[in-house]
């Protein structure tokens, strides 16, 4: 797969260009406040009456509208949730996707599934950062980038690659490198990263690790270190070095009793489920799961929520990192 660095784009196709970034949240912010700092006109989309209006205000942003965004945009950037994109763009941004205008997105859901289906003579590109937005921000200050991907489902004007790749340039993606991706491939490794691996598996095996060892005994402070805190330390070492790395440099101790262990715990049977879970998000069983616990006002995720509030480990995080001095007020 070819990768893009910012030796190989630059903003041509973007810096004339009106970009409305639509919404104000986790992406919206950073990479509305990537792009204004990297010099593009950026105008900001919202709902008037939401808690985004004066937070993107006092950013220094031209506020305005979703509707009148829309209108002045040449590129329209939706950064809203998943789950009220289709209904936002049915109402509000639709009727201002005139020719040779762009479409923009930081995830295929919609487009994939066919919840959003823009009219002809529009493109549509992603511009996914890799990242959650705070750190897509944070690392974009400090000289360097997040990862991210880019994708163009409909090219009408000949340069839609090149606007997906100068406002992945502008929001600093490139200095770390860009992959050029599609929108089912992003839609599905995202969905299947999200659920299997990243927030999903990762917190089950914490959970399970965390209550081993408190219902062994143990203090949930000294379950926490082990199971959350030092994850932590360990992912940053997989992230800078590599698995083999991080084999490397924790113990021999570690590292014997880590490779002869860990099946017990990632079998065949977790590797089964892994496949099922890709295959249901392959075949939209996902979607539309997710489309009618929207629909029936998210009776399932919010119980889900309360239950994971409830978990010793919310409450023993902050409160232990804070008796270990690890945490300030
Ligand atoms: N979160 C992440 O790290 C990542 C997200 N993405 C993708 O980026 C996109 C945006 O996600 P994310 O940033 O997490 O979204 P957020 O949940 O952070 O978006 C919140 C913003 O959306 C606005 N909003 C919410 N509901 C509505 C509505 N009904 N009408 C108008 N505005 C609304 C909010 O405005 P108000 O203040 O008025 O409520 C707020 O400005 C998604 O496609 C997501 O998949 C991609 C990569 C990573
Ligand atoms: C950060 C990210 O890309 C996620 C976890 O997939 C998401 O928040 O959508």
């Amino acid at each position: 797969m070819k990768v893009y660095y910012d030796q190989d784009t630059n903003l041509d196709a973007v810096k004339d260009k009106t970009i409305a970034v639509i919404g104000y949240g986790s992406q919206g912010r950073a990479q509305a406040l990537n792009m204004k700092d990297s010099g593009l006109n950026v105008i900001v989309g919202l709902r008037p009456n939401g808690a985004s209006w004066e937070k993107a205000k006092a950013d220094g942003h031209t506020v305005m509208t979703i509707e009148e965004a829309a209108e002045k945009a040449d590129v329209i950037h939706i950064l809203i949730p998943d789950e009220v994109q289709a209904d936002v763009y049915n109402k509000q941004i639709k009727q201002y996707l005139t020719e040779g205008k762009t479409l923009g997105f930081s995830h295929g859901y919609n487009i994939h599934y066919g919840y959003i289906v823009p009219p002809e003579g529009v493109n549509v590109i992603m511009v996914a950062p890799k990242s959650p937005g705070a750190m897509v921000r944070k690392t974009y200050e400090e000289g360097f980038g997040v990862p991210g991907l880019v994708c163009v489902e409909k090219d009408e004007t000949g340069d839609a690659l090149d606007i997906a790749l100068g406002m992945a340039k502008a929001e600093g993606l490139t200095r770390a490198g860009v992959i050029k991706t599609t929108f089912r491939e992003e839609t599905e490794t995202d969905l299947f990263g999200e659920q299997a691996v990243l927030c999903g598996g990762v917190t089950e095996l914490i959970k399970a690790g965390f209550e081993t060892l408190v219902e062994a005994g143990y203090a949930p402070e000294m379950a926490y270190f082990e199971t959350c805190n030092e994850l932590k330390l360990i992912v940053d070492l997989i992230y800078q070095k590599g698995l083999a790395g991080m084999w490397h440099d924790v113990s021999n101790t570690a590292e014997y009793g880590g490779i002869s262990r860990r099946e017990r715990v990632v079998n065949e049977e977790s590797r089964k489920a892994m496949k099922e879970i890709l295959k249901e998000i392959q075949d939209g069983r996902f979607a539309r799961e997710w489309a009618l616990e929207n629909i029936s006002g998210r009776p399932h995720l919010n119980a889900m929520r309360r239950l994971e509030n409830e978990h010793l480990l919310e409450t023993t995080g902050k409160k232990l990192r804070k008796m270990c001095g690890l945490e300030k007020d």
